[in-house]
């Protein structure tokens, strides 16, 4: 069989690189006859600049210092193409794991356009901005203030950062204001989320960065208010990405949005590699419905059966019904018996996993 082995990261626990090989350990283990072919994707979130890097060898790896989310000092990388064009994650610099503790009101992006800043310094033309796994709900607001923007309340005073302070937004200066690169920003973007509402960045994405339900209520409200004074599209599908960094991007500085996963998979070449597929076995750390809203798994689904390949999932968790185009699911934690047995050794049920999908997929 023709195997293609092409999972997300399982956040916090394995890269999608390390998954993959761990994958595909197991599936050889049971098939040691079958073709594998390794294809770790990312979707605009954790693992984003790792892909790129991958399939970007002549890509020059570079690091700055910046504030994180919480205001703490990260060392956050980048690349930087011949072409000039510099790739950044915001998970990287702004995303959730670097918190000390959850703060979902005041963490904040400042550090995602601290690294813009050090790519257009350093000459970059062009940005490629992955977008998920944020800490915060700013709106991006942090990363735009990091590149001038000024934002002030009704007594003309600097807002603090955070998405919470932009429920006294007054007024917005855009006089210092840094130019986007002339070859534009281009987002990629984890999750086809509007800015606000209950599909929204707060509601949705709100409580896994720590906020109790008048929290997700104060800072939806905040993006409003911020949404009124900037203008843009609050309702673009993926405006809500990373707390609502993509529509503050796009609404101020002229950003694009595109979807990472199919965006990031036709950079690492699955398309080509799925023509010549009998199955593809992915994963991720939780399988349930926002899985097919614009991520990884979700979309590789959708390019599976358009090239009529089987697939097969292991996935930390799963949640909810499996879709019908889905060949064999397998829960890590239901393999290791509790969450804290399969993080204790994620590389050990991976292997396991590819194991007994290639059995399932064998019939
Ligand atoms: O960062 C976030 O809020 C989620 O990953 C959705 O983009």
């Amino acid at each position: 069989m023709r195997v293609v082995v092409a999972p997300d990261s399982f956040k916090g626990s394995a890269t999608a690189d390390e998954a993959a090989r761990a994958l595909a350990r197991g599936w050889l283990a049971r098939r040691p006859g079958d073709d594998v072919r390794l294809v770790p994707l990312a979707d605009g979130g954790e693992g984003t600049l790792d892909a790129f890097a991958a399939a970007r060898p002549d890509a020059e790896r570079r690091t700055v210092t910046v504030p994180g989310p919480d205001g703490r000092p990260v060392s956050a990388a980048w690349l930087l193409l011949p072409d000039r064009t510099a790739v950044l994650e915001l998970a990287r610099s702004s995303g959730l794991p670097l918190m000390a503790s959850p703060d979902p009101l005041g963490a904040h992006t400042y550090g995602l356009g601290a690294v813009a800043r050090a790519a257009l310094d350093a000459g970059a033309t062009r940005l490629v901005v992955g977008l998920g796994g944020s800490a915060s709900t700013d709106g991006g607001t942090g990363a735009l203030r990091a590149l001038g923007l000024r934002l002030h309340d009704d007594l003309g005073r600097d807002l603090p950062l955070g998405g919470a302070a932009l429920a006294g937004l007054a007024g917005i200066d855009t006089t210092d204001l840094r130019p986007a690169p002339p070859g534009g920003v281009r987002l990629l973007v984890d999750v086809t989320a509007p800015l606000t509402g209950p599909a929204g960045a707060a509601a949705v994405f709100g409580p896994q960065k720590g906020a109790q339900p008048a929290e997700v209520t104060l800072l939806d409200t905040a993006l409003r208010r911020f949404a009124g004074l900037a203008g843009g599209d609050p309702d673009e599908p993926g405006a809500g990405a990373a707390g609502g960094t993509a529509y503050g991007l796009a609404a101020v500085w002229g950003a694009t949005i595109v979807p990472g996963a199919t965006t990031i998979a036709g950079l690492v070449g699955l398309p080509g590699a799925l023509a010549a597929a009998d199955v593809v076995l992915t994963g991720e750390g939780r399988f349930d419905e926002t899985s097919l809203t614009g991520k990884v798994v979700g979309s590789l689904l959708d390019s599976a059966a358009a090239a009529g390949v089987r697939v097969a999932v292991a996935a930390g968790q799963v949640a909810g019904p499996v879709p019908g185009s889905v060949s064999a699911a397998v829960s890590l934690v239901e393999l290791a018996g509790s969450v804290d047995a399969a993080l204790g050794d994620p590389g050990r049920w991976l292997t396991e996993a590819g194991a007994l999908l290639a059995g399932r997929l064998s019939t």
